[in-house]
């Protein structure tokens, strides 16, 4: 998630080996397609996309830019309102009050528990009519706005009044899960707490796993049998192992017993906005609804000529899958017991491969890596509740490979949503003084939630950057906090910048998986070996 920080969240990045020069045309097309009915509205932004070796894809100023200058406007495809937070932030505009929640409550229309919040008890019988359980989130479950426009215009973007209904219905079925699997996971966190116990013994199992001869030839199709180092590791090995493995999670539902955190929860409710807005714009749409502006516009027009889906559209921002598996391997082969017993050190790292014919039970034992659980269980949830909603209404396909698709892409490149709106640290550096909001204490700041901006992940990081990222309800400003020129590379920051710089790389590598080559972080870790040589 940039600019967020948020716990918990691992975070993509490239590693060395996985670092291509891709040509992806319909990236630029985005900006600069004359036929693209939003062409005219790019053309406001002075930049472009262009590759640069060793980041991937960025932005760069196609002219001079002076300080002060908006240079790219963003609004959301998908987003997710904190759990903490979802009676008080709109859910259209991100409007925010700690102290009282959003005026307009909004459920379903036509459901027959969504009248209003007076006739609940009354909707709950006609529900037990219809064969619907008496305890389903389904009455419960709705949106709050400020307003009624806010409400209509996220009806709207969801493509009408039935596709709104059925996103509702999905939260309120994934509620009903998580409530139903509550007592389940109880009972399943004591069996593992048990488990914990004898943790060394489940390490052995993942690691003898890792290193098994005869598991690696049984998949000699795939890799060969040499040692190798997780960065020898191609992207299209890891892809056909990712694949399997995911196959065998899919087919026996591993990991169900398994509530996704907090954190994850979020995560998955933003997937569920992205995968329904998706369906909606791909849907046959009513022509006659208005269009909440001009890039909702510019994805659903590409949509309709099926230049570009819009599911297609977010699949172009790039997935870290494989970066999180890479990561995986490495933390496992430092932990790797040499003869003693005991985690060997770095400099003798163990060789590794993957075992591709890993069990059901082995999968689940192993427990050789917890963002793929993480990741699992989250796909598990979903999964549930999506075969719960679409017996009331019609929903798109879900499968692994779309829920993948989606998790790796969004958890990387979210944005935080914080209130006060405007990023304190940016804008204490910009020149922007005239925001109401500088001079608060950003500490004071509340997370609200998180959304994507396809459009925007094309920002690189720099501990020094020259354009600082502010939000006025749900659009995303991008303002230069300096003079940039032409042919110059835009960058934002991915979080605080005014850590040291082992710390800003330590953090940068954790949550984002790069090594941070800022001009700033060179020259600020040159200084640092010069001053460790002068002391002998
Ligand atoms: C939000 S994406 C930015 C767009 C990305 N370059 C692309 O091609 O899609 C963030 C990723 O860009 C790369 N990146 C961004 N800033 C970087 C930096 N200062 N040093 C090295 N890599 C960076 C890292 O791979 C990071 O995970």
């Amino acid at each position: 998630m940039l600019s967020s920080d948020r716990q918990g969240l691992q975070l993509f990045g490239h590693s060395p080996s996985a670092q291509k020069v891709l040509t992806h045309a319909v990236d630029e097309n985005i900006f600069r397609n004359e036929s693209n009915p939003a062409a005219q509205n790019d053309d406001r932004f002075p930049l472009a996309i262009r590759h640069v070796v060793g980041r991937g894809r960025g932005f760069f100023a196609t002219r001079d830019i002076q300080a002060g200058e908006t240079v790219f406007q963003a609004v959301p495809l998908a987003w997710a309102i904190s759990e903490d937070w979802m009676k008080n932030t709109c859910w259209w505009c991100f409007a925010y009050d700690a102290r009282r929640s959003q005026p307009v409550k909004a459920m379903s229309a036509d459901s027959p528990c969504s009248l209003s919040a007076k006739t609940v008890t009354t909707c709950n019988k006609q529900v037990s009519a219809n064969g619907c359980s008496r305890q389903t989130s389904f009455a419960r479950y709705k949106g709050v706005f400020c307003s009624d426009q806010c409400h209509q215009a996220a009806i709207t973007a969801h493509g009408g009044q039935e596709h709104w209904d059925n996103y509702l219905a999905l939260l309120g079925a994934m509620e009903d899960e998580i409530q139903l699997h509550g007592s389940k996971v109880a009972r399943s966190n004591k069996a593992s707490a048990k488990l914990e116990t004898s943790t060394s013994t489940l390490l052995d199992v993942s690691q003898s796993a890792l290193l098994s001869e005869d598991d690696n030839k049984q998949g000699g199709g795939h890799c060969s049998e040499a040692d190798f180092d997780p960065d020898d590791l191609t992207d299209e090995q890891l892809e056909a192992w990712i694949a399997t493995v995911w196959d065998t999670i899919a087919e026996h539902d591993l990991f169900s017993d398994r509530l996704p955190d907090s954190s994850q929860r979020e995560l998955v409710r933003l997937i569920t906005n992205q995968l329904c807005l998706s369906d909606a714009l791909t849907a046959d749409r009513d022509n006659d609804l208005p269009i909440a502006d001009w890039q909702t516009e510019m994805v659903a027009r590409c949509a309709a000529t099926r230049d570009i889906a819009p599911f297609e559209a977010l699949c172009r921002v790039k997935s870290n899958e494989t970066e999180v598996l890479r990561a995986s391997l490495h933390q496992m082969q430092l932990a790797v017991p040499n003869s003693d017993g005991c985690a060997s050190a770095p400099a003798t790292i163990a060789p590794i491969r993957l075992p591709w014919n890993l069990s059901p039970a082995q999968l689940v034992e192993s427990q050789w890596s917890s963002s793929f659980q993480d990741a699992a269980s989250s796909y598990s949830l979903l999964a549930r509740a999506w075969e719960r909603a679409a017996k009331l209404g019609s929903l798109g396909v879900l499968n692994h490979t779309r829920f993948r698709n989606v998790y790796y892409r969004e958890k990387a490149n979210s944005f935080g949503i914080w209130d006060p709106p405007s990023d304190m640290l940016h804008l204490a550096q910009s020149t922007d003084c005239s925001s109401p909001t500088v001079g608060a204490d950003y500490d004071e700041r509340e997370w609200i939630g998180f959304s994507i901006y396809p459009t925007a992940v094309y920002f690189n990081h720099s501990c020094a950057p020259n354009v600082a990222k502010t939000r006025r309800n749900r659009v995303m400003n991008f303002v230069s906090n300096q003079s940039i020129q032409s042919g110059d590379e835009l960058f934002i920051s991915y979080g605080s910048t005014t850590d040291s710089v082992s710390e800003r790389r330590d953090r940068l590598r954790d949550h984002f998986f790069f090594e941070c080559a800022c001009d700033r972080c060179i020259a600020e870790s040159s200084i640092q070996v010069c001053n460790a040589n002068s002391l002998f």
